[in-house]
């Protein structure tokens, strides 16, 4: 069986067709900012300009039909397109030429917002254009008729209860064999629900969406930016029904959040990025060097006391008692086989074949280390072992680490086990040049030359703090605790002995 491993994430680049709204509330200016919210790359070719705001529809002004073909072709020539969303068309000549492009270049989605009205009441397709509009349908994958919408594509009246709507559009959907998306914003109520009727499996499948009317005039640009989402979040996903149902609810949020924008006096857009601001959207995160210089910083501190140390020191002249080294590098060698049960715990949370790896060669190397350690230091004149229990500093910086495996999180995890990479190196830097030919503790302090260990130090210092860039703030802040907790616990397991 093959496992996958998640790589980047696949934007989505969807085309708007539409007009435009110089207030940014609806047409291709929420779609924009509809397509970006929901995770897409947003593109437009402009069918009409409007001299519209939150009040109303000045004028419109088409531009020639020759120059949409040409924007049109100038995106589909270059671009690789995975959704289209087509909301005002203006009148019949754009309604061909849009036609005739779906035609060649038979995007794999396209959402249809067949846009007549706005709120305001002002027209935005030519009357005798809903004929040209209907034969749009068959070339649709989702229709995103509001009540009056349905109607005029029905050829009915409009329909005045939820009931009526859900029948109508299974009759278009039926008729056209195309998703309708029904729309209950021009109904009265509390409730407010919307519905995705599917008549592509050979019978009709309804989907409905419940939902809760918002008092608020910041309604304007709500379809074009839900026929937005959908298209964005169906070119990702391939499911309508969850396309559709994400959609709706990023939009309740985005409305509730519309009045904050105080965009207008009548009725004014929504907020399409409301949801991400909230949730930290706009807050940028630090790169990988910040963290690593603020994350070292932070331990400034630490590291001080740690070369002040009577066992650093007596380490580094050499005068340090010998017992008292034995003493040290048997809870090392304690430490280190718990240690590399948590870097083999690291290795099983990794998110990347690299990292797994870089974790899992780690607990290997601490393994091998602390049967080294054994072999040239804790072996006793007649050949037995120098034992030792656990001692209450190595216990407890076992438990801190212990603790965060425990959360199987990841991030914490190998924020926490950073310290005994980095301190450690670190200390050894200034204990290495110490080292001379008859230093008592010279194999040891050589060990720090090792440009094997520098490496693994520097590939754990950049997997730590390349995951803390995308750990949001929170848990930025978890992981900085982690870290610094780890490398208090290495002053202290240098203290431990005493000197
Ligand atoms: N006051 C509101 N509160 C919550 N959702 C609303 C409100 N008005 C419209 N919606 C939602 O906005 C979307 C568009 O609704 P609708 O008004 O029916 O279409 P259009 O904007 O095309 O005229 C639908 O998902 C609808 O449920
Ligand atoms: C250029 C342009 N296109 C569409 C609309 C209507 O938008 P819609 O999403 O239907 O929003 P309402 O304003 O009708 O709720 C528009 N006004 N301008």
């Amino acid at each position: 069986m093959g496992c996958g491993v998640t790589g980047p994430r696949r934007v989505p680049r969807v085309l708007s067709i539409a007009g435009t709204d110089p207030t940014g509330g609806a047409g291709i200016h929420a779609d924009l900012k509809s397509i970006a919210a929901n995770g897409g790359y947003g593109m437009a070719v402009v069918t009409a300009l409007v001299a519209q705001n939150t009040q109303g529809v000045r004028s419109v002004h088409v531009p020639p039909v020759a120059f949409l073909a040409e924007q049109l072709d100038a995106v589909s020539d270059d671009v690789d397109i995975d959704a289209v969303k087509i909301g005002m068309l203006a009148g019949v000549d754009v309604i061909r030429a849009v036609a005739d492009w779906l035609d060649r270049v038979r995007p794999p989605v396209v959402v249809l917002d067949p846009v007549m009205v706005a709120t305001s009441g002002d027209r935005l397709l030519d009357a005798d254009a809903v004929e040209a509009l209907r034969g749009l349908l068959s070339r649709a994958d989702l229709v995103t008729p509001n009540v009056p919408e349905l109607a005029i594509l029905a050829g009915e009246p409009a329909a005045g209860t939820w009931d009526d709507v859900l029948e109508q559009a299974i009759r278009v959907a039926a008729q056209h064999r195309v998703r309708v998306l029904a729309k209950g914003g021009h109904l009265t109520g509390q409730h407010l629900p919307d519905a995705l009727v599917d008549p592509t499996g050979g019978t009709v499948i309804v989907t409905e969406f419940s939902g809760t009317r918002i008092e608020t005039s910041n309604t304007h640009g709500t379809g074009c930016s839900l026929s937005s989402a959908i298209a964005t979040l169906v070119a990702g996903s391939g499911d309508w029904a969850n396309a559709a149902a994400e959609s709706k609810r990023w939009l309740t949020e985005s409305i509730r959040h519309g009045p904050e924008l105080h965009v207008g006096v009548g009725h004014g857009p929504i907020s399409h990025f409301a949801g991400l601001w909230n949730r930290g959207g706009i807050v940028t995160a630090p790169t990988a060097s910040e963290v690593e210089a603020d994350w070292w910083a932070e331990i400034a501190g630490i590291r001080a006391d740690i070369d002040d140390l009577p066992f650093v020191r007596g380490l580094g002249d050499g005068t340090l008692d010998r017992d008292v080294f034995l003493r040290y590098l048997a809870q090392d060698a304690l430490y280190l086989r718990d240690y590399a049960r948590m870097l083999a715990v690291a290795a099983s949370l990794a998110p990347t074949p690299d990292e797994q790896a870089f974790w899992a060669g780690s607990a290997q190397g601490a393994i091998a280390e602390e049967m080294s350690l054994h072999e040239s230091w804790l072996t006793n004149a007649d050949g037995s072992l120098r034992t030792a229990g656990l001692d209450s500093v190595t216990t407890a910086y076992l438990n801190h680490l212990l603790a965060a495996a425990a959360r199987s999180d990841y991030h914490l995890l190998i924020a926490a086990l950073l310290p005994c990479f980095w301190v450690y190196q670190d200390v050894g830097e200034r204990l290495r040049p110490l080292s001379h030919p008859e230093h008592p503790y010279r194999s040891w302090l050589d060990t720090y030359a090792d440009p094997v260990f520098a490496a693994s130090v520097r590939q754990a210092i950049d997997i730590v703090t390349k995951a803390a860039t995308g750990a949001g703030d929170a848990g930025r802040a978890a992981m900085r605790e982690a870290f610094r907790a780890s490398a208090e616990h290495e002053r202290r397991f240098f203290d431990a002995q005493g000197a």
